[in-house]
Protein backbone atom coordinates (compact mmCIF):
# COMPACT_ATOMS: atom_id res chain seq x y z
CA UNK A 1 0.00 0.00 0.00
CA UNK A 2 1.41 3.37 -1.13
CA UNK A 3 1.88 5.67 2.02
CA UNK A 4 3.36 9.38 2.20
CA UNK A 5 6.70 8.28 3.21
CA UNK A 6 7.19 5.92 -0.13
CA UNK A 7 6.33 8.92 -1.97
CA UNK A 8 8.98 10.96 -0.65
CA UNK A 9 7.82 12.78 1.90
CA UNK A 10 9.99 13.45 5.23
CA UNK A 11 9.10 12.15 8.38
CA UNK A 12 8.23 15.59 9.66
CA UNK A 13 5.63 15.67 7.80
CA UNK A 14 4.43 12.93 7.53
CA UNK A 15 3.74 13.48 10.71
CA UNK A 16 2.18 16.49 10.68
CA UNK A 17 -0.44 14.69 7.80
CA UNK A 18 -1.21 12.44 10.66
CA UNK A 19 -1.66 15.37 12.97
CA UNK A 20 -4.43 16.74 10.18
CA UNK A 21 -5.74 13.12 9.81
CA UNK A 22 -4.56 12.95 6.65
CA UNK A 23 -3.03 9.06 6.48
CA UNK A 24 -3.01 7.81 3.05
CA UNK A 25 -2.37 9.59 0.20
CA UNK A 26 -4.85 10.00 -2.52
CA UNK A 27 -4.71 9.51 -6.04
CA UNK A 28 -3.36 12.66 -7.28
CA UNK A 29 -1.06 13.10 -4.48
CA UNK A 30 0.29 9.67 -5.32
CA UNK A 31 0.54 10.34 -8.73
CA UNK A 32 1.78 14.20 -8.48
CA UNK A 33 4.04 14.27 -5.40
CA UNK A 34 6.86 12.09 -6.52
CA UNK A 35 7.47 14.23 -9.93
CA UNK A 36 7.39 17.54 -7.77
CA UNK A 37 9.55 16.72 -5.34
CA UNK A 38 11.97 15.21 -8.37
CA UNK A 39 11.86 18.80 -10.12
CA UNK A 40 9.44 18.78 -12.59
CA UNK A 41 6.55 20.88 -13.58
CA UNK A 42 3.07 19.24 -13.20
CA UNK A 43 -0.02 19.36 -14.38
CA UNK A 44 -2.86 17.76 -12.13
CA UNK A 45 -6.45 16.86 -13.24
CA UNK A 46 -8.50 15.81 -10.35
CA UNK A 47 -12.54 15.70 -9.10
CA UNK A 48 -13.38 18.00 -6.90
CA UNK A 49 -12.57 17.30 -3.26
CA UNK A 50 -10.19 14.92 -4.13
CA UNK A 51 -7.12 16.53 -2.35
CA UNK A 52 -5.21 18.88 -4.94
CA UNK A 53 -4.12 21.18 -2.45
CA UNK A 54 -2.05 19.07 -0.25
CA UNK A 55 -0.59 17.57 -3.33
CA UNK A 56 1.32 20.76 -4.10
CA UNK A 57 1.28 22.29 -0.37
CA UNK A 58 3.49 19.21 0.72
CA UNK A 59 6.35 19.06 -1.72
CA UNK A 60 6.55 22.63 -1.69
CA UNK A 61 6.78 22.84 1.87
CA UNK A 62 9.36 20.15 1.58
CA UNK A 63 11.84 21.90 -0.86
CA UNK A 64 11.04 24.96 1.36
CA UNK A 65 12.33 23.20 4.56
CA UNK A 66 15.88 21.96 2.90
CA UNK A 67 16.42 25.38 1.57
CA UNK A 68 14.51 28.13 3.22
CA UNK A 69 14.33 31.64 2.02
CA UNK A 70 11.85 34.22 0.59
CA UNK A 71 10.05 34.25 -2.03
CA UNK A 72 10.32 30.96 -2.54
CA UNK A 73 6.68 30.25 -4.06
CA UNK A 74 4.07 32.22 -5.69
CA UNK A 75 0.42 30.67 -5.58
CA UNK A 76 -2.21 32.55 -7.96
CA UNK A 77 -5.80 31.90 -7.42
CA UNK A 78 -8.98 32.88 -9.19
CA UNK A 79 -10.61 34.02 -6.04
CA UNK A 80 -9.95 35.84 -2.45
CA UNK A 81 -11.64 33.37 -0.58
CA UNK A 82 -9.89 30.41 -1.72
CA UNK A 83 -6.29 32.45 -1.07
CA UNK A 84 -7.10 32.66 2.05
CA UNK A 85 -7.89 28.77 2.64
CA UNK A 86 -4.67 27.69 0.58
CA UNK A 87 -2.44 30.48 2.51
CA UNK A 88 -4.06 28.53 5.80
CA UNK A 89 -3.14 25.09 4.12
CA UNK A 90 0.70 26.19 4.13
CA UNK A 91 0.77 27.84 7.30
CA UNK A 92 -0.63 24.46 8.87
CA UNK A 93 1.72 21.97 7.01
CA UNK A 94 4.77 24.68 7.45
CA UNK A 95 4.30 24.83 11.36
CA UNK A 96 6.97 23.81 12.77
CA UNK A 97 9.19 25.72 10.16
CA UNK A 98 7.59 29.10 10.82
CA UNK A 99 6.56 29.19 7.52
CA UNK A 100 5.09 32.69 6.80
CA UNK A 101 3.00 33.47 4.09
CA UNK A 102 1.40 36.45 2.85
CA UNK A 103 -2.04 37.11 1.23
CA UNK A 104 -2.44 39.59 -1.21
CA UNK A 105 -6.07 39.79 -2.52
CA UNK A 106 -8.30 42.86 -3.77
CA UNK A 107 -10.48 44.32 -1.65
CA UNK A 108 -8.13 44.27 1.27
CA UNK A 109 -5.53 47.14 3.10
CA UNK A 110 -2.93 47.80 0.09
CA UNK A 111 -0.08 49.44 2.01
CA UNK A 112 -0.25 46.30 4.70
CA UNK A 113 0.00 44.13 1.71
CA UNK A 114 3.31 45.74 0.53
CA UNK A 115 4.52 46.28 3.74
CA UNK A 116 4.13 42.14 4.06
CA UNK A 117 5.62 41.90 1.01
CA UNK A 118 8.60 43.81 1.77
CA UNK A 119 9.52 41.34 4.33
CA UNK A 120 10.25 38.78 2.22
CA UNK A 121 7.35 35.71 2.91
CA UNK A 122 8.28 31.94 2.04
CA UNK A 123 4.88 32.16 0.42
CA UNK A 124 2.77 34.53 -1.57
CA UNK A 125 -0.89 33.31 -2.21
CA UNK A 126 -2.39 35.89 -4.30
CA UNK A 127 -5.41 36.67 -6.65
CA UNK A 128 -3.76 38.16 -10.08
CA UNK A 129 -5.18 41.34 -10.10
CA UNK A 130 -3.90 42.96 -6.94
CA UNK A 131 -0.39 41.19 -7.47
CA UNK A 132 -0.42 43.28 -10.82
CA UNK A 133 -1.15 46.55 -8.84
CA UNK A 134 1.52 45.64 -6.53
CA UNK A 135 4.44 45.10 -9.24
CA UNK A 136 3.38 48.14 -11.47
CA UNK A 137 3.11 50.48 -8.33
CA UNK A 138 6.17 49.02 -6.07
CA UNK A 139 9.53 48.01 -6.20
CA UNK A 140 10.18 47.12 -2.55
CA UNK A 141 9.66 43.04 -3.33
CA UNK A 142 11.05 40.92 -5.98
CA UNK A 143 9.85 37.46 -7.39
CA UNK A 144 13.19 36.86 -8.94
CA UNK A 145 14.28 33.97 -6.86
CA UNK A 146 10.92 32.07 -6.76
CA UNK A 147 11.25 28.50 -7.38
CA UNK A 148 7.59 27.48 -7.25
CA UNK A 149 4.67 29.14 -9.42
CA UNK A 150 1.68 27.37 -8.46
CA UNK A 151 -1.55 28.27 -10.38
CA UNK A 152 -4.58 26.97 -8.73
CA UNK A 153 -7.93 27.06 -10.71
CA UNK A 154 -5.47 27.06 -13.05
CA UNK A 155 -8.09 26.84 -16.67
CA UNK A 156 -9.99 29.90 -14.51
CA UNK A 157 -7.32 31.85 -14.88
CA UNK A 158 -6.79 31.46 -18.50
CA UNK A 159 -9.89 31.59 -19.72
CA UNK A 160 -11.00 35.35 -20.36
CA UNK A 161 -14.62 34.94 -18.67
CA UNK A 162 -16.14 38.20 -16.81
CA UNK A 163 -13.10 38.49 -15.31
CA UNK A 164 -9.70 38.49 -17.55
CA UNK A 165 -6.88 38.09 -15.82
CA UNK A 166 -4.45 37.49 -18.97
CA UNK A 167 -3.09 41.05 -18.78
CA UNK A 168 -2.49 40.62 -15.10
CA UNK A 169 -0.87 37.25 -15.84
CA UNK A 170 1.13 38.94 -17.88
CA UNK A 171 2.78 41.71 -16.09
CA UNK A 172 3.14 38.65 -13.26
CA UNK A 173 4.86 36.13 -15.68
CA UNK A 174 7.44 38.86 -16.62
CA UNK A 175 8.94 39.23 -13.58
CA UNK A 176 8.83 35.66 -12.45
CA UNK A 177 12.37 33.94 -13.44
CA UNK A 178 12.58 31.63 -16.22
CA UNK A 179 14.30 28.78 -14.04
CA UNK A 180 11.21 27.43 -11.82
CA UNK A 181 9.15 24.81 -11.18
CA UNK A 182 5.55 25.32 -12.49
CA UNK A 183 2.46 23.75 -11.01
CA UNK A 184 -0.94 23.75 -12.73
CA UNK A 185 -4.08 22.08 -10.80
CA UNK A 186 -7.85 21.99 -11.71
CA UNK A 187 -10.31 19.73 -11.65
CA UNK A 188 -11.32 20.68 -15.22
CA UNK A 189 -7.63 21.70 -16.94
CA UNK A 190 -8.40 19.40 -20.42
CA UNK A 191 -9.68 22.23 -22.64
CA UNK A 192 -7.27 24.84 -21.62
CA UNK A 193 -4.33 22.55 -21.85
CA UNK A 194 -2.88 24.10 -24.81
CA UNK A 195 -2.53 27.36 -23.22
CA UNK A 196 -1.05 25.77 -19.50
CA UNK A 197 1.52 23.85 -21.62
CA UNK A 198 2.76 27.26 -22.40
CA UNK A 199 3.41 28.44 -18.62
CA UNK A 200 4.89 25.18 -17.60
CA UNK A 201 7.48 24.33 -19.99
CA UNK A 202 9.73 22.33 -17.83
CA UNK A 203 9.28 18.55 -18.92
CA UNK A 204 5.89 18.89 -17.77
CA UNK A 205 4.66 16.23 -16.10
CA UNK A 206 0.53 15.60 -16.56
CA UNK A 207 -1.73 13.38 -14.61
CA UNK A 208 -5.13 13.38 -15.33
CA UNK A 209 -7.70 10.88 -12.60
CA UNK A 210 -8.81 8.21 -14.86
CA UNK A 211 -12.59 8.20 -14.84
CA UNK A 212 -15.91 7.37 -16.76
CA UNK A 213 -17.63 10.27 -14.94
CA UNK A 214 -16.00 13.97 -14.13
CA UNK A 215 -17.83 14.27 -10.81
CA UNK A 216 -17.55 12.11 -8.24
CA UNK A 217 -19.23 8.91 -7.33
CA UNK A 218 -20.08 9.95 -3.75
CA UNK A 219 -22.36 12.31 -5.39
CA UNK A 220 -26.20 12.30 -6.26
CA UNK A 221 -27.02 14.39 -8.81
CA UNK A 222 -30.58 15.13 -9.35
CA UNK A 223 -32.70 18.01 -11.00
CA UNK A 224 -36.55 19.55 -10.68
CA UNK A 225 -38.04 20.86 -13.81
CA UNK A 226 -39.87 23.78 -12.96
CA UNK A 227 -41.56 27.04 -14.94
CA UNK A 228 -39.15 30.05 -14.04
CA UNK A 229 -42.20 31.64 -11.65
CA UNK A 230 -42.20 28.39 -9.79
CA UNK A 231 -38.30 28.15 -8.91
CA UNK A 232 -38.81 30.40 -5.77
CA UNK A 233 -41.11 27.85 -4.49
CA UNK A 234 -39.56 24.95 -5.17
CA UNK A 235 -36.46 26.56 -3.53
CA UNK A 236 -38.23 26.83 -0.14
CA UNK A 237 -39.96 23.66 -0.37
CA UNK A 238 -36.91 21.91 -0.89
CA UNK A 239 -34.97 24.01 2.23
CA UNK A 240 -37.49 23.27 4.66
CA UNK A 241 -37.69 19.68 3.79
CA UNK A 242 -34.07 19.50 4.64
CA UNK A 243 -34.51 21.65 7.88
CA UNK A 244 -37.11 19.32 8.87
CA UNK A 245 -35.56 15.79 8.19
CA UNK A 246 -32.13 16.58 9.51
CA UNK A 247 -31.12 18.32 12.80
CA UNK A 248 -27.41 19.17 10.96
CA UNK A 249 -27.50 20.19 7.52
CA UNK A 250 -26.14 22.88 5.36
CA UNK A 251 -26.42 24.26 2.11
CA UNK A 252 -25.35 26.22 -0.83
CA UNK A 253 -27.49 27.50 -3.15
CA UNK A 254 -26.03 28.96 -6.20
CA UNK A 255 -27.69 32.06 -8.12
CA UNK A 256 -26.44 34.32 -11.47
CA UNK A 257 -26.47 37.30 -10.23
CA UNK A 258 -25.48 39.63 -7.34
CA UNK A 259 -29.01 40.83 -7.25
CA UNK A 260 -30.89 37.80 -7.10
CA UNK A 261 -28.30 36.46 -4.64
CA UNK A 262 -29.56 39.67 -2.32
CA UNK A 263 -32.69 39.34 -2.79
CA UNK A 264 -32.83 35.72 -2.48
CA UNK A 265 -30.97 35.88 0.55
CA UNK A 266 -33.77 38.52 1.81
CA UNK A 267 -36.52 36.00 0.88
CA UNK A 268 -34.99 33.26 2.89
CA UNK A 269 -34.54 34.91 6.35
CA UNK A 270 -37.86 36.00 5.63
CA UNK A 271 -38.85 32.45 5.84
CA UNK A 272 -36.77 32.48 8.75
CA UNK A 273 -34.33 30.44 7.38
CA UNK A 274 -30.60 30.86 9.01
CA UNK A 275 -29.18 32.43 5.27
CA UNK A 276 -25.81 34.49 4.49
CA UNK A 277 -24.69 35.62 1.22
CA UNK A 278 -21.10 35.89 -0.97
CA UNK A 279 -21.11 37.86 -3.72
CA UNK A 280 -19.06 40.27 -5.51
CA UNK A 281 -20.57 43.31 -4.67
CA UNK A 282 -20.10 43.07 -0.91
CA UNK A 283 -17.36 44.82 0.94
CA UNK A 284 -14.19 41.97 1.19
CA UNK A 285 -14.10 42.15 4.96
CA UNK A 286 -18.29 41.36 5.22
CA UNK A 287 -17.67 38.43 2.78
CA UNK A 288 -14.66 37.02 4.54
CA UNK A 289 -16.99 37.09 8.00
CA UNK A 290 -20.22 35.74 5.83
CA UNK A 291 -18.19 32.39 4.99
CA UNK A 292 -16.29 32.50 8.17
CA UNK A 293 -19.93 31.79 9.80
CA UNK A 294 -21.06 29.78 7.30
CA UNK A 295 -18.16 27.27 7.97
CA UNK A 296 -19.08 27.20 11.84
CA UNK A 297 -22.38 26.71 10.92
CA UNK A 298 -23.55 29.92 12.66
CA UNK A 299 -25.54 30.14 9.46
CA UNK A 300 -26.62 27.19 7.44
CA UNK A 301 -27.60 28.39 4.56
CA UNK A 302 -25.20 30.22 2.04
CA UNK A 303 -26.80 31.97 -1.13
CA UNK A 304 -23.42 32.50 -3.56
CA UNK A 305 -22.59 33.27 -6.85
CA UNK A 306 -20.12 32.10 -8.46
CA UNK A 307 -17.24 33.14 -6.58
CA UNK A 308 -17.89 30.73 -4.71
CA UNK A 309 -18.05 28.08 -7.23
CA UNK A 310 -14.77 27.33 -6.99
CA UNK A 311 -12.25 25.64 -4.62
CA UNK A 312 -14.23 26.28 -1.49
CA UNK A 313 -13.28 23.28 1.06
CA UNK A 314 -16.59 23.01 3.42
CA UNK A 315 -17.00 19.35 4.80
CA UNK A 316 -19.84 20.29 6.42
CA UNK A 317 -21.96 21.20 2.70
CA UNK A 318 -24.52 18.08 2.19
CA UNK A 319 -26.29 19.71 -0.52
CA UNK A 320 -25.87 22.47 -3.83
CA UNK A 321 -28.90 23.76 -5.32
CA UNK A 322 -28.77 25.39 -8.42
CA UNK A 323 -31.13 28.21 -8.65
CA UNK A 324 -30.33 28.55 -12.37
CA UNK A 325 -29.18 25.72 -14.31
CA UNK A 326 -25.02 26.86 -15.35
CA UNK A 327 -24.63 27.58 -19.07
CA UNK A 328 -21.40 25.33 -18.81
CA UNK A 329 -20.66 21.85 -17.79
CA UNK A 330 -17.28 23.24 -16.28
CA UNK A 331 -19.39 25.56 -14.10
CA UNK A 332 -21.50 23.31 -13.02
CA UNK A 333 -18.49 20.48 -12.14
CA UNK A 334 -17.68 23.32 -9.98
CA UNK A 335 -20.69 24.43 -8.39
CA UNK A 336 -21.80 20.52 -7.42
CA UNK A 337 -18.13 20.01 -5.94
CA UNK A 338 -18.37 22.09 -2.63
CA UNK A 339 -20.51 18.68 -1.95
CA UNK A 340 -19.72 15.00 -1.41
CA UNK A 341 -15.96 16.21 -0.62
CA UNK A 342 -13.01 14.09 0.31
CA UNK A 343 -15.18 10.66 0.09
CA UNK A 344 -18.16 12.13 1.76
CA UNK A 345 -21.83 12.03 0.21
CA UNK A 346 -23.73 14.69 -0.83
CA UNK A 347 -26.82 15.39 -2.90
CA UNK A 348 -27.09 18.33 -5.76
CA UNK A 349 -30.34 19.38 -7.18
CA UNK A 350 -30.62 21.63 -10.20
CA UNK A 351 -33.64 23.93 -10.90
CA UNK A 352 -34.23 23.37 -14.68
CA UNK A 353 -36.77 25.23 -16.92
CA UNK A 354 -38.37 24.56 -20.16
CA UNK A 355 -35.35 26.62 -21.77
CA UNK A 356 -32.81 24.78 -19.78
CA UNK A 357 -32.95 21.39 -20.96
CA UNK A 358 -30.21 21.41 -23.64
CA UNK A 359 -27.96 22.88 -21.15
CA UNK A 360 -29.08 19.81 -19.31
CA UNK A 361 -28.15 17.39 -21.92
CA UNK A 362 -24.39 19.25 -22.37
CA UNK A 363 -23.53 19.09 -18.83
CA UNK A 364 -24.92 15.11 -18.72
CA UNK A 365 -22.91 14.44 -22.23
CA UNK A 366 -19.99 16.23 -20.90
CA UNK A 367 -19.65 14.86 -17.36
CA UNK A 368 -20.72 10.94 -18.86
CA UNK A 369 -23.49 11.09 -15.80
CA UNK A 370 -27.38 11.01 -16.30
CA UNK A 371 -28.94 13.39 -14.00
CA UNK A 372 -32.31 11.95 -11.80
CA UNK A 373 -35.57 13.88 -11.43
CA UNK A 374 -35.70 14.39 -7.62
CA UNK A 375 -39.18 13.30 -6.26
CA UNK A 376 -41.73 16.26 -5.35
CA UNK A 377 -45.27 16.45 -4.50
CA UNK A 378 -46.01 19.07 -6.29
CA UNK A 379 -49.13 20.00 -4.10
CA UNK A 380 -46.97 21.03 -1.06
CA UNK A 381 -45.00 23.29 -3.58
CA UNK A 382 -47.97 24.97 -5.30
CA UNK A 383 -50.16 25.45 -1.30
CA UNK A 384 -46.79 28.40 -0.89
CA UNK A 385 -46.41 29.16 -4.36
CA UNK A 386 -48.47 32.80 -3.79
CA UNK A 387 -46.63 33.24 -0.15
CA UNK A 388 -42.98 32.57 -2.29
CA UNK A 389 -43.92 35.11 -4.52
CA UNK A 390 -45.54 38.00 -2.92
CA UNK A 391 -42.74 38.00 -0.58
CA UNK A 392 -39.81 37.83 -3.46
CA UNK A 393 -41.85 40.75 -4.25
CA UNK A 394 -41.68 42.35 -1.26
CA UNK A 395 -37.94 41.85 -1.26
CA UNK A 396 -37.51 42.85 -4.66
CA UNK A 397 -39.29 46.93 -3.75
CA UNK A 398 -36.95 46.68 -0.54
CA UNK A 399 -33.46 46.18 -2.55
CA UNK A 400 -35.33 48.41 -5.06
CA UNK A 401 -35.16 51.13 -2.29
CA UNK A 402 -31.85 50.64 -1.28
CA UNK A 403 -29.14 52.20 -3.90
CA UNK A 404 -28.46 48.58 -5.08
CA UNK A 405 -28.20 49.59 -8.47
CA UNK A 406 -26.26 52.50 -7.90
CA UNK A 407 -23.69 50.70 -6.32
CA UNK A 408 -23.67 48.05 -9.06
CA UNK A 409 -23.05 51.09 -11.33
CA UNK A 410 -20.69 52.69 -9.35
CA UNK A 411 -18.73 49.51 -9.21
CA UNK A 412 -18.30 49.24 -12.50
CA UNK A 413 -16.98 52.62 -12.94
CA UNK A 414 -15.22 52.06 -10.50
CA UNK A 415 -13.74 48.63 -12.49
CA UNK A 416 -13.67 50.94 -15.23
CA UNK A 417 -10.80 53.65 -13.86
CA UNK A 418 -8.88 50.98 -11.82
CA UNK A 419 -8.23 49.49 -15.81
CA UNK A 420 -7.39 52.68 -17.20
CA UNK A 421 -10.84 53.49 -18.95
CA UNK A 422 -12.40 56.74 -19.08
CA UNK A 423 -16.31 55.41 -17.71
CA UNK A 424 -18.04 58.23 -19.27
CA UNK A 425 -16.12 57.53 -22.82
CA UNK A 426 -16.31 53.46 -22.52
CA UNK A 427 -20.48 54.15 -21.94
CA UNK A 428 -20.05 56.04 -25.30
CA UNK A 429 -18.45 53.41 -26.98
CA UNK A 430 -20.58 50.61 -25.90
CA UNK A 431 -23.36 52.78 -27.46
CA UNK A 432 -21.92 53.61 -30.51
CA UNK A 433 -21.13 49.78 -30.59
CA UNK A 434 -24.90 49.20 -29.73
CA UNK A 435 -25.73 51.27 -32.92
CA UNK A 436 -23.58 49.66 -34.94
CA UNK A 437 -24.69 46.60 -33.83
CA UNK A 438 -28.40 47.21 -34.50
CA UNK A 439 -27.64 48.55 -37.42
CA UNK A 440 -25.96 45.06 -38.89
CA UNK A 441 -28.80 43.29 -37.58
CA UNK A 442 -31.13 45.40 -39.94
CA UNK A 443 -29.08 45.31 -42.57
CA UNK A 444 -28.93 41.47 -42.76
CA UNK A 445 -32.24 41.83 -41.86
CA UNK A 446 -33.11 43.49 -44.71
CA UNK A 447 -30.98 40.90 -46.88
CA UNK A 448 -32.70 37.91 -45.47
CA UNK A 449 -36.10 39.59 -46.33
CA UNK A 450 -34.49 40.76 -50.09
CA UNK A 451 -33.34 37.36 -50.27
CA UNK A 452 -36.56 35.57 -49.67
CA UNK A 453 -38.64 37.95 -51.59
CA UNK A 454 -36.65 36.69 -54.53
CA UNK A 455 -36.85 33.00 -53.71
CA UNK A 456 -40.77 33.17 -53.42
CA UNK A 457 -41.13 35.50 -56.63
CA UNK A 458 -38.70 32.86 -58.71
CA UNK A 459 -41.34 30.72 -57.00
CA UNK A 460 -44.01 32.14 -58.07
CA UNK A 461 -43.35 31.95 -61.89
CA UNK A 462 -42.43 28.48 -61.79
CA UNK A 463 -45.86 27.74 -60.37
CA UNK A 464 -46.99 30.19 -63.45
CA UNK A 465 -45.00 28.40 -66.02
CA UNK A 466 -46.43 25.19 -64.74
CA UNK A 467 -49.73 26.01 -64.70
CA UNK A 468 -49.25 27.73 -68.65
CA UNK A 469 -47.89 24.81 -69.74
CA UNK A 470 -50.81 22.97 -67.99
CA UNK A 471 -53.37 25.21 -69.66
CA UNK A 472 -51.60 24.78 -73.55
CA UNK A 473 -52.42 20.79 -72.65
CA UNK A 474 -49.37 18.08 -73.59
CA UNK A 475 -46.82 18.43 -76.14
CA UNK A 476 -45.63 16.13 -78.38
CA UNK A 477 -41.92 15.30 -78.32
N1 LIG B 1 -4.87 12.17 1.74
C1 LIG B 1 -5.99 12.67 2.26
N2 LIG B 1 -6.78 11.92 3.05
C2 LIG B 1 -7.92 12.42 3.58
N3 LIG B 1 -8.35 13.69 3.38
C3 LIG B 1 -7.61 14.49 2.62
C4 LIG B 1 -6.39 14.02 2.01
N4 LIG B 1 -5.86 15.05 1.30
C5 LIG B 1 -6.70 16.10 1.45
N5 LIG B 1 -7.74 15.77 2.23
C6 LIG B 1 -8.90 16.63 2.59
O1 LIG B 1 -9.80 16.60 1.50
C7 LIG B 1 -10.52 17.83 1.43
C8 LIG B 1 -10.55 18.34 -0.02
O2 LIG B 1 -9.25 18.69 -0.43
P1 LIG B 1 -8.96 19.91 -1.40
O3 LIG B 1 -9.66 21.12 -0.93
O4 LIG B 1 -7.51 19.98 -1.59
O5 LIG B 1 -9.69 19.39 -2.72
P2 LIG B 1 -9.47 19.83 -4.23
O6 LIG B 1 -9.10 18.62 -4.99
O7 LIG B 1 -8.54 20.99 -4.29
O8 LIG B 1 -10.95 20.27 -4.64
P3 LIG B 1 -11.47 21.45 -5.62
O9 LIG B 1 -11.27 20.97 -7.01
O10 LIG B 1 -12.89 21.59 -5.26
O11 LIG B 1 -10.66 22.66 -5.29
C9 LIG B 1 -9.84 18.78 2.39
O12 LIG B 1 -10.65 18.92 3.54
C10 LIG B 1 -8.55 18.10 2.75
O13 LIG B 1 -8.11 18.38 4.06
Amino acid sequence: MCDFSSLGLADWLVKQCKQMGINKPTPVQEHCMPPILDGRDCMGCAKTGSGKTAAFVLPVVQKLSEDPYGIFCLVLTPTRELAYQIAEQFRVFGKPLGLKDCIVVGGMDMVSQALELSKQPHVVVATPGRLADHIRSSNTFSMSRIQFLIMDEADRLLEQGCTDFTKDLETILAILPAKRQTLLFSATLTDTLHDLKSIAMNRPFFWESKSDTRTVEELDQRYILTPEKVKDAYLVHLIQKFTDEHDDWSIIVFVNTCKDCQILTMMMREFNFPTISLHSMMKQKQRFANLAMFKASVFKLLIATDVASRGLDIPTVQVVINHNTPGLPKIYIHRVGRTARAGRNGVSITLVTQYDIHLVQSIEAENKTKLKEYPVVEKDVLKILTQVNVTRRQCEIKLESTDFDEKKETNKRKQLILEGKDPDLEAKRKAELEKIRSQKKKFKQNIHETIEKQKRGQLKKKIMKRKQKKKAGPTSA
